[in-house]
């Protein structure tokens, strides 16, 4: 049977990062000794900001994914006033601060994080999970300085799962078949933004405002700068990735889908694959 935690199995360390809606430590388990991150949630927050159905969708879904690349949710607990996710302890931290001191990464290095991410994200469109908000904020590195990404806080479960047809695409309208690609694109699309970011050291829509950023990826404004090099291997992949959610999906679309849409989705991870297979 499930072990039932509570605070008084924890020793509780340094803060480790605080986000909107919590703050995490790092802490030791009395009887084991073993290093965890011990997330704390008020339940006062969860009140005011609404978020019990995403709460327990983050620990639905990070309870049930097991893969190298993604930090593993050990369990929960809770007292009066808060809630506590037992988290993966990452030893070395946000993938962000490396980024910001190193300024860029070697092609190397991002290739071996985008493969990372992309076989971590076509596991979890396996398992119609969608993480919606993969950023350098949410990758953190454990000991061995592998990949991991964290704070499920945003992900769904893709609606397929009921909606998987049994038939053919054929007779569905290309908004449905444009969103359902659409619903794995959204991570597609990410891994080229931060491929971009990884090589460069910033992400490749700033812009003073939000409009203008919005405008820009929307027209897809992307453009190389001359420092640092680049090959013409990672821009192309970082291209063909990006080649606007509309026309990926549409791509992803186009394809003769006359199978159901479980093939579209294994396209998707198939596609997924193929990136992660391009980026080395
Ligand atoms: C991704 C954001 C999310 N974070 C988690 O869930 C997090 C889960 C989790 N597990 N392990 C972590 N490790 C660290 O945060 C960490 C940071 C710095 C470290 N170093 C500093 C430099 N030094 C040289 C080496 C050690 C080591 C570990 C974090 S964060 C979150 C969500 C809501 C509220 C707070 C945080």
């Amino acid at each position: 049977p499930e072990k039932q935690w509570s605070l008084k199995d924890f020793e509780i360390g340094k803060p480790l990062g605080k986000g909107k809606f919590g703050r995490v430590y790092v802490a030791r388990e009395l009887q084991s000794k073993y290093i965890v991150a011990l997330k704390l949630i008020f339940k006062e927050q969860i009140e005011k900001y609404k978020i019990h159905h995403q709460l327990r969708r983050e620990m639905e879904i990070q309870t049930s994914l097991r893969h190298p690349n993604i930090l593993r949710l050990y369990g929960w607990f809770h007292d009066d006033e808060r809630i506590f996710l037992i988290l993966e302890y990452a030893h070395r931290g946000e993938l962000y601060r490396l980024l910001r001191k190193n300024g860029h990464l070697s092609e190397k290095q991002a290739a071996t994080y985008i493969a990372s991410l992309t076989n971590a994200l076509a596991y979890c469109h396996e398992k119609h999970v969608i993480h919606r908000d993969i950023k350098p904020e949410n990758l953190l590195l454990d000991h061995e300085g592998r990949l991991k990404i964290a704070d499920f806080g945003w992900s769904v479960q893709s609606r397929s799962k009921r909606h998987t047809m049994c038939g053919t695409l054929d007779y569905l309208a290309p908004e449905m078949v444009e969103n359902k690609a659409h619903d794995y694109a959204v991570d597609n699309w990410t891994l080229g933004i931060l491929c971009y970011e990884f090589l460069y050291g910033a992400p490749p829509f700033e812009a003073e405002t939000q409009s203008d950023t919005f405008k820009r990826i929307m027209r897809v404004d992307l453009s190389f700068p001359s420092t640092p090099t680049v090959s013409e291997d990672a821009k192309n992949l970082i291209l063909r990735v990006t080649s606007g959610p509309g026309l990926h999906t549409k791509a992803l679309a186009s394809e003769d889908f006359g199978a159901s849409l479980d093939n579209q989705e294994c396209r998707s991870c198939w596609y997924m694959r193929y990136i992660a297979f391009l980026s080395f």
